[in-house]
Parts: structure tokens; sequence; C-alpha cells
């Protein structure tokens, strides 16, 4: 048996991952061509690279079918109910950074905190016969932030990329997205609430709480843990 490892199979986090295993000494990498998503892992024995997108890792370890895997924490609690029962946070890997935020238009100047927007999408409603749309892939936790911030009148439409657009293109009239240099939100004309910050993410080592192990996959775990200097 081997100890499967998931790591994100392309972008920053992909980059990152393989810098943050290296500098302890485990060589991560893709082998064949560039569009091929086989790994290898040289340094360690018994442990096996697992390439996956980083929004199907939360899934992949809640199922079992892979032992660690490394992903935003945004992922796995949007993702995963319950996801403190599934997996375990091994370590914060310090890369990956970003926060996910409520923000609406800068336009909006009477609306800068969710009591305003509170309000606007009760006049919204009244006014437009809808509700107010707020465009994100994070549903479970945007849902649960505006609940405890007793916001209701919305309604939560799905965008899994490029979701600032949203608002210039008239799908949406305030998103919840990742934002790192605010960048993406400046340039949509967009702002975020004084208190809509949601949640502060960033990449992290999990380890599935419900995949089987034997003793072998045990003593390797405790290998990989001592060489990541983790207890
Ligand atoms: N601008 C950013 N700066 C830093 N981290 C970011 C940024 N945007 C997203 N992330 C983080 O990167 C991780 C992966 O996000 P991304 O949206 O690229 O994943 P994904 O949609 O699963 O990718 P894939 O296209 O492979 O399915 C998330 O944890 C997210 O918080
Ligand atoms: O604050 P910034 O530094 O501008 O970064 C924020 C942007 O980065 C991410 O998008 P990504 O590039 O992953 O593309 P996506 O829109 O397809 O998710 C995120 O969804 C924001 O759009």
């Amino acid at each position: 048996m081997t100890l499967k490892l998931g790591v994100p199979s392309k972008g920053r986090l992909m980059d990152k991952t393989f810098e943050w295993f290296g500098r302890h000494g485990i060589t991560l990498g893709r082998s064949g061509s560039e569009r091929e998503y086989a790994g290898y892992v040289q340094g360690i024995d018994n442990v096996e690279l697992i390439l996956l997108s980083a929004g199907e890792i939360p899934r992949e370890l809640a199922a079992g079918r892979i032992h660690l895997g490394v992903t935003g924490t945004d992922l796995v609690r949007d993702r995963l109910g319950q996801w403190e029962q599934r997996v375990r946070e091994l370590a914060e890997l310090g890369f990956g950074q970003a926060d996910l935020v409520l923000a609406v238009p800068r336009a909006w100047v009477d609306v800068n905190c969710l009591d305003d927007l509170d309000a606007a999408a009760a006049a919204f409603r009244a006014r437009h016969g809808f509700r107010l749309r707020i465009a994100t892939k994070y549903h479970r936790l945007v849902r649960d932030f505006l609940r405890e911030n007793g916001v209701a009148d919305y309604q939560l439409v799905d965008s899994q990329g490029a979701t600032e657009g949203t608002v210039k293109f008239e799908t949406a009239e305030a998103i919840a997205d990742i934002t790192s240099s605010g960048d993406t939100l400046r340039a949509n004309h967009l702002k975020i609430l004084e208190d809509g910050m949601i949640l502060k993410s960033q990449a992290t080592l999990f380890k599935s709480r419900v995949a089987s192990m034997e003793a072998e996959d045990r003593r390797t775990l405790e290998v990989l843990k001592a060489r990541l200097d983790l207890d």
C-alpha cells in the first residue's frame, strides 16, 4: 500500500506546493508531458502523488480516496459540511492567502455594510419583483455568513469563474469571491463591504479522517510528518 497525497494539478498552488515539499527534502513533480496528470515522488518511500483539481481535493479526502491533500481552507469549508469530522488540518503552508469577501458596486454610495445591504435588498425586491442576486461559487460559506448576519432577502446565482464580471453583465447585483491584491475588484468597479469579510483562506495540508490505513501506511505517515516537522 502507498500513502496517497493529493496536490493541485496546475497553476500557482501546484508550483508552491512542490516548492514547499522541496524545502523539506521531498521532491514532487509532474511526469510525462505538460498535459499528463501523472506525478512522481522522490526522497521518501511509499508516498504516491495524485494530481487533482484544487476544488476536488476536499471531496476526495472526505471519500477516503486520498490520505493527504493540499488545498485552500476556503474550498474545504465550502465543499464539506461538518468538515472537521471528515478532515484534519496538519499544517498551514503560508501561501495561497486570499480573502473571501462580499462586494457591491462602488456606485452604491449608500451601501457600505451588511445592514445597508439588507435594506437595499428589501428595496430592490419591492422595486424589481425579484430578490437581489449575489454571484458566487462559495454557496455554503456565503449562505451561512448571511444567515448569521441577518441578511435574508437575496438569492445566490452560481458563478464558477470571472465572478466579478457578473455585475457588469447584469446577471448579479453583488458578488462573493476570493480576493488577494484587490485588483480584480477595483477593475470591475466593486467595493468590499466594511463587515463583508467572510473567511481568510490559505493553502493547507489536510489529512483524511476516513481513509483506511494499514500499519505500513501509518509508519509512512509518521516518517512523512517527521520530515515535514509536524507533530
Ligand atoms: N488571487 C488569488 N491569490 C491567492 N490564492 C487564490 C487566488 N485565487 C484563488 N486562490 C486560492 O487558490 C485555491 C484554488 O482556487 P481556484 O479557483 O484556482 O481552484 P479551482 O477552481 O479548484 O481550480 P481548477 O480550475 O483546477 O478547478 C483556492 O483555495 C483559492 O482560495
Ligand atoms: O484580488 P486579485 O489579486 O485580483 O485576485 C482575485 C481573483 O483571483 C481569482 O481568480 P482566478 O485568477 O483564479 O480566476 P477565476 O476568476 O477563473 O476564478 C479570484 O476568483 C479573483 O477573480
